[in-house]
């Protein structure tokens, strides 16, 4: 039995597939090229993929440049044909294991105090009987969200309680389950699937097609519309802030086992940065406070632990994790290329070749945990007048420099300040930009410019075509719908379909 490596056109070519036993503690790297996929079936033993486990038998499909590891604890046999491939055994897994049932010990003896059944002497080891609320810094490529999916992953996959973390993502270069330039957080409870670059956390409701929709998360987003922090860093903080409002707002409706869960939160670099300054002190300060932060977790780097410990360390528990060394560097050309993918993806799904070999029908594979390989979405394409949707900029490019700000005024009030832009102006750069549908204010009063800022995201359209002298653009969106009435804001994300 044999398979090769499948293109775009399902053509096929190489070597054939290959048996890899894995020893205990171990792990398979593998790193996918452009537009080719791979299968990896699980054929004896036990493996995970970042906390999720595999089932025997059933090939498991990789694309969208993909770059993952398969893990053993206790052994097991795989068979896989990757693009470029290597076993290892220095393996950072069993730290991360080892953090996780930490965390599950502050989960169980949280939920006990609350329940009134956390006994004298069950807790020896004076571990917190509190909800982990999980801070992760680390430098670029350091592996932090792998990390917060695989501590997310062994949470939910408890056999005795059933959890329900938060996942937030406070990286905007990150598209997490919408769009590079937001942020977001969601409540998970099942395992969250790697399969694409294109869906790093799994699918969410507004990228799965409604028939996979049981497996799709609901996430709250605000939008920041640009990916480096320093872009402005006064708006990051204030959505960051936000953020953390709405979720205290959950926890406090939700059960006891859900606020028990806790939340882990995934950070872009340039926390881990000292050249990224004050900005990057007030932003850290502001994630402690907005989410309660009782753990910080520094992956590698024993500067930023040590600065972790000294600033925090009274307060809060600031533990040290190896980085693994399967973690890879992506360079900026792949970066922009998943950021691409990753808004295709929120248009129009994604679809990929089944490698030879693999395919003997639907439902002998699974594509991010469906029994599919295709999960394509048909998005709609809708002319609209320029009277129908408002759109703003907040701070963005138009700001003035400090020095020509009025004696006494402040940046921060700027940087704020939705600005109304005017598509039937050749500059306003409203063509193919990514635009944030905003939710309404729930207030039945009158809503202000200033307010627009505080506003979560309800979806994202793109404007595809513009038509000055009709006053008409064209507007790409997963869903079709009205937009008459809409508030949208644009920033510095643009995206432009490739013929
Ligand atoms: N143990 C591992 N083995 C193989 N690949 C890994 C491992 N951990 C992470 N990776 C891969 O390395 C890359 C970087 O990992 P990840 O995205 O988790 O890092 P990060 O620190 O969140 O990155 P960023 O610089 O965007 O903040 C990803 O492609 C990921 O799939």
């Amino acid at each position: 039995m044999s398979y090769a490596p499948s293109g775009p056109d399902g053509s096929t070519s190489g070597p054939t597939y290959r048996e890899w036993v894995l020893q205990p503690q171990s792990e398979y790297r593998f790193e996918l090229a452009p537009n080719t996929s791979i299968g990896i079936k699980l054929l004896d033993g036990y493996a995970e993929c970042y906390g999720t486990e595999l089932a025997t038998r059933v090939v498991y499909l990789f694309g969208g440049e993909c770059k993952a590891v398969i893990y053993t604890h206790s052994g097991c046999t795989i068979e896989i044909k990757p693009a470029t491939e290597y076993t290892s055994e220095e393996t950072a897994m069993g730290h991360y294991q080892s953090a996780s049932i930490l965390f599950e010990q502050m989960r169980v003896l949280s939920l006990a105090t609350v329940n009134g059944a956390l006994l004298d002497g069950l807790n020896p080891q004076n571990i917190p009987a509190t909800p982990p609320h999980i801070l992760v810094l680390g430098p670029e490529n350091s592996g932090k969200t792998t990390l917060c999916k695989a501590l997310i992953n062994y949470a939910v996959r408890g056999e005795h309680d059933e959890w329900s973390p938060i996942l937030v993502n406070v990286d905007p270069g990150d598209g997490a389950w919408s769009v590079p330039g937001s942020i977001s957080a969601a409540s998970i409870s099942t395992p969250l699937s790697t399969s694409t670059s294109a869906c790093p956390l799994g699918l969410s409701a507004s990228t799965a097609p409604t028939v996979w929709s049981s497996n799709a998360l609901i996430p709250l987003t605000y939008w920041y519309g640009h990916t480096e922090i320093q872009r402005n860093p006064v708006l990051l903080e204030r959505i960051i802030r936000n953020l953390g409002a709405r979720i205290e707002e959950r926890l406090v409706q939700v059960g006891s086992q859900g606020r028990a869960s806790g939340l882990i939160i995934d950070t872009p670099p340039a926390f881990a940065s000292s050249s990224s300054g004050d900005r990057r002190n007030s932003l850290i300060k502001a994630c402690i406070e907005s989410f309660k932060v009782n753990i910080i977790l520094v992956i590698g780097q024993e500067k930023l632990h040590a600065e972790m410990q000294r600033t925090y360390g009274r307060s809060i528990n600031v533990i040290r994790l190896p980085k693994s060394g399967g973690a890879v560097d992506r360079d900026p050309a792949h970066r922009r290329r998943v950021r691409n993918h990753q808004i295709q993806n929120y248009m129009y799904g994604q679809k990929i070749a089944v490698p030879d070999g693999c395919d003997k029908g639907e439902g002998s594979y699974l594509f991010q945990h469906e029994p599919t390989s295709d999960l394509s979405l048909a998005p709609s394409s809708t002319v609209v007048s320029f009277d129908d949707i408002t759109i703003y900029r907040i701070g963005g490019e138009s700001m003035a420099p400090s020095s020509a700000l009025p004696i006494g005024a402040s940046r921060a009030v700027s940087e704020l300040l939705p600005l109304h832009v005017d598509p039937s102006s050749p500059s306003s750069g409203v063509l193919n930009s990514v635009l944030a549908l905003l939710a309404s204010a729930a207030s039945d009063g009158e809503q202000y410019d200033e307010e627009l800022v505080d506003l979560p995201v309800h979806g994202f359209i793109i404007v595809t075509a513009i038509d000055i002298p009709n006053r008409k653009m064209t507007v790409l969106s997963p869903t079709s719908g009205t937009f008459t009435g809409q508030t949208a804001v644009m920033a510095s994300i643009d995206w432009q379909e490739i013929a």
